[in-house]
């Protein structure tokens, strides 16, 4: 059967920021890794250079997700873990519609890990005790919620809890857990202003980059016992 380091991990939304960044962890650990992307960034043909099987999915549809999946079967017999990075940090706006915001929040954060975790459940599987992984990358506004990303929130709460479910439903083979970040990198449009004030908003007041997801995946991989569980990467922030 195959060992941990012949098994593909798995990565949504690889082709930038903490998503891609996973990726070369990865590869640089010889750890063979699969990889969804929406938009074919240049970095998304370096990743395919350095050995990644990248594969073009647009999860805005369930038809489009289901669509990855069988192309995943098709690709591998199975899995040493699934990462949910893929996501959309949208806001309620001025001129967008609120059904389509929610609509949106709710497709990539839910639909999206809740029929991967199904279709791809198989493959995570037989490899024996906690073998497999799966974690979901929500956000600290799940415990205190958002007056300006109300249908963001509430998709990563449904995220949550989703941990919660798939860790009793694919115990003890499969380990599922839960990631929540604050602010982690900014943005390229986030102005000074904004960014001090991010910044003021965390008792450590850093952006830390991607890193310090990468060193708690690295934990949460090796782990023989935790599952079920939602680890907060926020700076102290809900104590501020
Ligand atoms: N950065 C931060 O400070 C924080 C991040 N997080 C969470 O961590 C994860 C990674 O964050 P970050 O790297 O900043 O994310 P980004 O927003 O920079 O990238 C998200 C990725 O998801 C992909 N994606 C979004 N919607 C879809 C879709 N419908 N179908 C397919 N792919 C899609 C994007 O593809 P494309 O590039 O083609 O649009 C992109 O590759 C996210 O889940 C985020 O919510 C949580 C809190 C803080
Ligand atoms: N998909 C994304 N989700 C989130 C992002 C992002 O850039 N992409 N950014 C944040 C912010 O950093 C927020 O945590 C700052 O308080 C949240 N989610």
């Amino acid at each position: 059967m195959g060992n941990s380091k012949t098994r593909p991990i798995l990565i949504t939304g690889g082709g930038r920021r903490i998503g891609l960044a996973l990726a070369h962890h990865f590869l640089s650990q010889q750890q063979p890794i699969i990889v969804s992307y929406r938009t074919l960034y240049p970095a998304i043909e370096q990743l395919t250079a350095a050995g990644a099987l990248c594969i073009q999915a647009d999860f805005s549809s369930d038809e489009g997700v289901l669509a990855f999946a069988d192309i995943v079967k098709e690709k591998t017999e199975g899995l040493r873990a699934i990462i949910h990075n893929a996501g959309d940090w949208a806001g309620e706006k001025p001129g967008v519609a609120l059904p389509d915001v929610l609509s949106r929040m709710l497709q990539i954060h839910v639909h999206a890990p809740y029929l991967l975790n199904h279709a791809l459940e198989r493959l995570l599987r037989g490899f024996g005790h906690a073998a497999g992984d799966i974690i979901h990358f929500t956000d600290y506004v799940v415990e205190c919620g958002s007056d300006k990303h109300i249908a963001y929130a509430a998709s990563k709460a449904a995220l949550d809890n989703m941990t919660r479910s798939f860790a009793k439903k694919l115990a003890p083979e499969v380990k599922v857990n839960a990631i929540a970040p604050a602010l982690i990198l900014f943005n390229d449009d986030d102005d000074a202003e904004y960014r001090q004030q991010a910044l003021n908003k965390s008792l450590m007041k850093i952006a830390p980059g991607e890193k310090e997801i990468i060193d708690l995946v690295d934990y949460l991989l090796t782990s023989c016992y935790v599952t079920g569980r939602t680890f907060g990467v926020d700076g102290g922030r809900p104590l501020r």
